[in-house]
């Protein structure tokens, strides 16, 4: 493993290297013997049935679930050795992108927005501002910024939890079933979203138990099955097996 480092890469050349992991809830053993190797720019999918540990191992990733056993780096910090006032500084290298979008329901976009900011230290109004703006483009919500959630449906709402997750220019970011509640067109517009993200730069790992998003959108793909991650060739995976 590398040297813990302001650059999110390893000196391996990796944004997020896992090496022989085990992945526990409470007492129970998730997933074991976890290898991964991530290298900047990839779009990478984690699939698995319900349960099989996806949210387990992206929780890991940013440091819900702390790292006892085997090593991992991810985003400039070793994930077995982090210290807990270093796991802000961690997710702020990180976007995170939930199911069920998580915005605050009492308070408009922009404010959903600039809550974010100022929490993460951000202090210059018109530098506030003007980075709001950046990101409601980037996911072209830009006129959207005055409504409140309820006014927004599924897919607006998930583009603002995309927005959100950009705000700070991370380097990597982290989607866990962004599809799980949008239809399939949704879902697509959703998919060309994310894509395009990572066509400018970004690493993109997405938990998802919908195969049929990779057949149209074809990646790199590693499965959690039977508490083991492995790699997935496009030709392996059940492409009929779609459980929503
Ligand atoms: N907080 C928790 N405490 C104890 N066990 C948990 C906890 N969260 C999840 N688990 C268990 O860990 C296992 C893996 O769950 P996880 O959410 O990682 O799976 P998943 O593949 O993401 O599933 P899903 O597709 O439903 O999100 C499951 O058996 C689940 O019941």
């Amino acid at each position: 493993m590398a040297k813990e480092s302001h650059s999110p890469v390893n000196s391996n050349g990796y944004i997020v290297e896992l090496a022989d992991i085990l992945v526990r809830q409470e007492e129970h053993i998730i997933l074991k013997d976890v290898n991964l190797n991530v290298k900047p720019g990839e779009f990478l999918y984690m699939i698995g049935r319900v349960g099989s540990g996806k949210s387990s191992l992206l929780k890991t990733l940013y440091a819900e679930i702390p790292l006892r056993e085997g090593k991992g780096f991810a985003a400039g910090y070793h994930l077995h050795s982090i210290k807990e006032k270093d796991v802000p500084w961690l997710r702020r290298r990180m976007g995170i992108v939930f199911q069920d979008y998580q915005l605050l329901i009492d308070r408009n976009i922009y404010d959903n927005l600039l809550f974010v900011l100022k929490a993460t230290g951000w202090k210059n109004q018109v530098e506030m501002d003007h980075r709001i703006r950046e990101v409601l483009s980037e996911v072209d919500m830009v006129h959207k910024g005055y409504k409140m959630p309820h006014q927004l449906s599924g897919g607006e709402q998930q583009r603002i939890g995309i927005a959100r997750a950009l705000l700070n220019k991370p380097d990597l970011l982290l989607a866990d079933e962004p599809t799980g509640n949008l239809d399939p067109d949704t879902s697509d517009e959703l998919m060309k979203l994310l894509h395009q993200i990572c066509k400018d730069g970004k690493t993109v790992i997405m938990a998802t138990h919908n195969y049929n998003l990779i057949k149209k959108f074809p990646g790199r793909t590693v499965k959690c099955e039977d508490t083991r991650l492995s790699e997935k060739q496009q030709e392996e995976i059940d492409f009929d097996q779609l459980i929503m």
